[in-house]
């Protein structure tokens, strides 16, 4: 063996050292990253494999140092007392791929405490409410009702204003270039549709009216027997003295609330009132109402009413008329996993995703805003936990059916059973996303796939114009086992990457992080440059690149880029063997 292949030997048991700690001390954690992350053997080498160690098993990279030293402390004693040239050679080399690892591990923690910065700088700007905030608005009394706007089987929803909350001007002219409004309008006489304009521009906010049967007349009961509406529900959104009852715990289970974020309804105000005869109630609803109103109604007198934000229309609404084109349905599938992603963060499962359950607006370069709404059905757990105990089939799994991800919909309950929600929602997420891609969804209709038993080699091909990674990520988020699934956060990253990370990811090889990090430094750069000059702040891609920039993870990162070359070097493989 010559020296230089001695040397590069050295160099190579360095870096096996590495992956040693990976897929051979690493044991259990080796096997299951390679068969439940990426089900790949090959191609990890190539894609840098510590790039994908979790925070949990740094432990066996910490385990890996020491061997390292040890192997080479008594590496260098040997090849020093009496080796031959070779095995001194390979012994230096060999110190040399252990030094390696050192900057590998320097190298990280550069990273990561430029994501740290990076989030402090985003997360300090936090989310502005469309609407400027107000401070009254407690009674039902301090609203002027418009007409109805939807319905549920809930409740009933209603376009509505106050002199105390009118909307922000210039900044949401949205509603002006609405193309949904535009399509009502194609629709509508030319009167109706200066009214169509009218009605966002003069009712900025929507009352929601629940529909109350069951939980008597007390406001403590409603709000108890209601609570999961609240969650979306601001800091000042309930009287004080209210809020102090909840937190007191008089209710049992308290709801938790989610921060804001632009991807997720706001409830501005949430109160209890009786419930007034509204414009259609005794037509479209008259079995809900008191007695009072309807002799035959079945209602309570009392309810609950949320104030948020009126959109113009739902996803629904939207995709019945249009078909996004490719960009705006790829930021449209991520402001999704954006939302997803907040949640999961904050603890909540929404358990009812579907497009009426997604609001839509536009930004000022006519790009869809989507806002998930109706919590109704989440699980919301005091300790944050998207792990709920299934002892009883009284426990309830969650709302529409079609779209409840297989572990949660195969569950079966029994003593020590928990349903874990932690990527329900995001499998939910990719099966509205053919939606979003002009397609059926999968899960729906009489011929459509169930999510008890379907295969996944069934679910249908998007089509070839929608981009490879977004296919990737919507299929690798429709996996049966959650746990070859990505998160909705890594999911969201994959998407950021795709859109606007390209660059991070051509040649990925051992400077990858260095220029992952570089691209991050980059990106915030232009963020917030942008920013400055004021006129991209409302805007759905600012909005999106501040909310991944703000919730940086580099764990969640490094898994995303695994992911997107692991699916590439697939479909690379696929066009060679075609
Ligand atoms: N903030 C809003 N702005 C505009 N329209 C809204 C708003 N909130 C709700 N809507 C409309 O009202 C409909 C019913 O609202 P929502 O889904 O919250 O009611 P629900 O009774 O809880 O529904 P579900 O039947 O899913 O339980 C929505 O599909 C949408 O059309």
């Amino acid at each position: 063996m010559s020296v230089k292949h001695a040397i590069s030997r050295g160099l190579e048991l360095g870096r096996s050292v590495l992956q040693l700690g990976l897929f051979k001390s690493g044991g259990r954690f080796a096997a299951k990253l390679r068969a439940d992350r990426f089900r790949v053997g090959p191609s990890v080498r190539t894609v840098q494999p510590q790039a994908f160690l979790p925070s949990r098993y740094r432990y066996y990279r910490t385990s890996l140092k020491g061997l390292a030293a040890q192997l080479q402390s008594a590496g260098f004693r040997r090849g020093f007392t009496g080796g031959s040239p070779r095995n001194r050679a390979v012994f230096l080399a060999f110190g040399l791929g252990v030094g390696l690892i050192e900057q590998q591990l320097e190298e990280d923690r550069k990273s990561a405490a430029t994501c740290r910065e990076i989030q402090a700088v985003f997360r300090k700007k936090g989310f502005q409410s469309p609407l400027k905030p107000f401070t009254s608005g407690y009674k039902l009394e301090d609203y002027v009702i418009g007409n109805q706007i939807g319905k549920g089987s809930n409740a009933a929803v209603y376009e509505a204003a106050a002199p105390f909350a009118p909307p922000k001007k210039k900044k949401n002219h949205d509603d002006r270039t609405s193309p949904l409004v535009q399509i009502n309008e194609e629709e509508e006489s030319q009167r109706t549709q200066s009214l169509s304009c009218c009605s966002l521009r003069n009712f900025p906010l929507a009352i929601k009216m629940m529909w109350n049967f069951g939980a008597g007349s007390s406001s403590e009961a409603i709000l108890k027997s209601m609570s999961q509406e609240l969650v979306p529900a601001g800091p000042l959104a309930m009287k004080q003295e209210k809020e102090q009852i909840i937190l007191d715990g008089h209710f049992g289970v308290v709801p938790k609330r989610v921060s804001a974020h632009p991807n997720v309804i706001r409830v501005f105000r949430a109160f209890t009132a009786d419930v007034p005869l509204l414009p259609c109630a005794l037509e479209e609803y008259p079995d809900v109402l008191p007695a009072r109103l309807n002799p035959a109604g079945l209602g309570n007198n009392r309810t609950l009413f949320l104030v948020m934000k009126n959109y113009p229309g739902t996803l629904r609404q939207y995709l019945a008329a249009y078909t996004p084109e490719r960009r705006h349905a790829s930021l449209m599938a991520l402001q999704l996993l954006e939302g997803v992603a907040h949640l999961c963060r904050q603890g909540v499962a929404h358990r009812d995703l579907k497009s009426d359950n997604v609001l839509l607006e536009f930004d000022s370069d006519g790009v869809p805003r989507l806002v998930i709404t109706d919590f109704g059905c989440c699980l919301a757990q005091r300790d944050s936990s998207l792990q709920l105990p299934f002892n009883s089939m009284w426990v309830s799994r969650g709302g529409n059916a079609s779209l409840m991800a297989p572990e949660v919909v195969t569950a079966v309950p029994g003593s020590g059973v928990f349903i874990d929600y932690s990527k329900a929602d995001a499998w939910a997420a990719a099966a509205i996303s053919y939606e979003i891609f002009g397609q059926q969804n999968p899960f729906y209709g009489a011929q459509g796939l169930d999510s008890r038993t379907y295969r996944e080699d069934q679910l249908p091909l998007l089509p070839s114009a929608v981009p490879a990674d977004v296919q990737l990520v919507i299929k690798l988020l429709l996996r049966r086992n959650p746990s070859k699934r990505p998160s909705a956060c890594v999911a969201a990253n994959m998407l950021h990457l795709s859109l606007w990370g390209q660059r991070a990811l051509v040649n990925q090889d051992s400077a990858g992080m260095k220029k992952l990090a570089d691209w991050l430094l980059c990106q915030s750069a232009v963020v917030l440059l942008k920013g400055c000059r004021g006129s991209s702040g409302n805007r759905v891609e600012a909005e999106l690149q501040r909310s991944f920039l703000s919730n940086l993870d580099l764990e969640d990162l490094r898994t995303a880029v695994g992911f997107l070359l692991y699916g590439r070097e697939q479909h690379q493989a696929c066009i060679m063997s075609a």
